[in-house]
């Protein structure tokens, strides 16, 4: 039945053109008058500051998903982002092998490797079925996001390839601000032609986080050469080679931890070194150690010039303190101070843990280890007006 009674709306944003559609359903007449030569209202994204007229920003990302924000007769396409965005700039993560994606924030709000660098963690590690801690670690990565969904699965298990450390990405990819495509085939004289397209796409800037190339222009080869980033180091600091033993390569090993630490207790074992307080083993027995570790790199890690100086966080911390005794002693932590060898074993596997015995202990090294969680906290507590300064080493000194 037509029905002509005249409906005024006022204004052509969402609201108004949904109005206008279901006044035509019912037969009805709508007269819609926009102040504005465009339909869209708040989500149309304008440049001039006019007064009395908001807009949404250029950055701005609706926060419901496409499907549970549809008209109720029209769903969206499927190439729109789920989380859809007004920004016109698309940025292209083109990856030829995937990756696994670890979150900076873990359970409960805490940083994620104070969570996972655990003694207990890596002893379930060094002795569980390695099938199933890889099977159990990325499940409990896919149950953040499904790795396969998002293009990003590798063809490697989780502990067989380097993670990337990022919180943004799903979060990108589910908005459409970053779309993830395989390697690149070839560039174009404006853009790039990807894997598996005929099609030239279009760029600006292409970025090339490619990695490093592991060189050491300044050295002589006959020190020190590198060959497809493979480098002959003894425990990665020292070329065993060498008539004397004097120079070291400090911090050039990519673990999933921390690299400070490492560092640190790299110059404190070849300042012991050089201080003749210590010495290295016969030049046989570091060529064997040098090609063990290499063995065990082929045998883990794809054959790819990105993994040559791979080492797991608490092993190798724990192997280089035993050179120079600083290996924290668990058992004797369990009969003598069973609070600390408690934080020791189920808590993070702090840096401080190294200096609780062997040269240069640090007295504060314990209460650093208990107040740990006090620092993590603190950091958070910031609109807690009853907040007190928590333990440092700058008060210790
Ligand atoms: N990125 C970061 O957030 C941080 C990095 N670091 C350290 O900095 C160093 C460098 O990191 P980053 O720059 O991320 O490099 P990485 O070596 O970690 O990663 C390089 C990436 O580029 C890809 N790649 C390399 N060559 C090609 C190619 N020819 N074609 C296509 N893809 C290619 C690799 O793919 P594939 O896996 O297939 O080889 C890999 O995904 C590392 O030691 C890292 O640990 C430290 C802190 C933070």
């Amino acid at each position: 039945m037509i029905n002509n009674k005249q409906i005024c709306i006022i204004g052509g944003g969402s609201s108004g053109l949904t109005s206008i559609k279901a006044c035509l359903e019912e037969g009805l007449k709508p007269i819609c008058f926009e102040k504005t030569d465009k339909l869209g209202g708040l989500w149309r994204y304008r440049d001039d500051d006019t007064d009395e007229l908001a807009s949404v920003m250029k950055s701005t990302i609706i926060n419901s998903s496409k499907e549970m924000s549809a008209y109720s007769d029209f769903p969206p396409p499927k190439e729109f982002p789920n989380y859809i965005r007004l920004s016109r700039i698309l940025v292209f993560l083109s990856t030829r092998s995937g990756s696994w994606i670890i979150h900076r924030v873990g359970p409960k709000g805490k940083p994620f490797d104070d969570k996972y660098l655990r003694r207990s963690w890596n002893v379930i590690w060094l002795h569980g079925p390695y099938k199933l801690m890889n099977y159990l670690t990325e499940r409990h990565l896919n149950s953040r996001f499904d790795h396969a969904a998002y293009c990003l699965k590798p063809k490697h298990r989780i502990f067989e390839q380097h993670p990337m450390i990022n919180d943004a990405l799903p979060n990108r990819i589910l908005s459409g601000t970053v779309t993830v495509k395989p390697n690149i085939k070839e560039f174009t004289e404006n853009g790039v032609i990807f894997e598996g397209e005929d099609k030239e796409q279009k760029v600006d800037v292409v970025i090339l986080a490619t990695g490093y190339k592991i060189e050491f222009p300044f050295l002589d080869s006959k020190i020190l050469s590198t060959q497809n980033n493979q480098v002959e180091l003894y425990k990665y600091v020292i070329p065993p080679n060498l008539k004397h033993h004097s120079l070291a390569i400090i911090a050039l090993t990519q673990p999933v931890g921390a690299l400070l630490p490492i560092g640190e207790i790299q110059a404190r074992w070849f300042a012991l070194l050089m201080a003749n307080k210590i010495h290295l083993p016969p030049l046989d027995q570091m060529i064997r150690d040098v090609e063990k570790k290499m063995d065990m790199m082929s045998k883990r890690y794809p054959k790819n010039p990105r993994y040559t100086i791979q080492v797991d966080w608490i092993p190798y911390m724990d192997e280089i303190s035993s050179l120079i005794k600083a290996k924290p002693n668990l058992m004797f932590l369990f009969f003598t101070d069973i609070k600390l060898f408690w934080k020791c074993f189920w808590g993070p596997c702090l840096p401080y843990q190294y200096r609780l015995k062997g040269p240069h202990s640090w007295q504060g090294a314990r209460r650093a280890i208990l107040s740990q969680k006090d620092r993590i906290l603190g950091a958070l507590k910031t609109a807690d007006k009853t907040r007190k300064q928590s333990y440092t080493a700058a008060e210790h000194a």
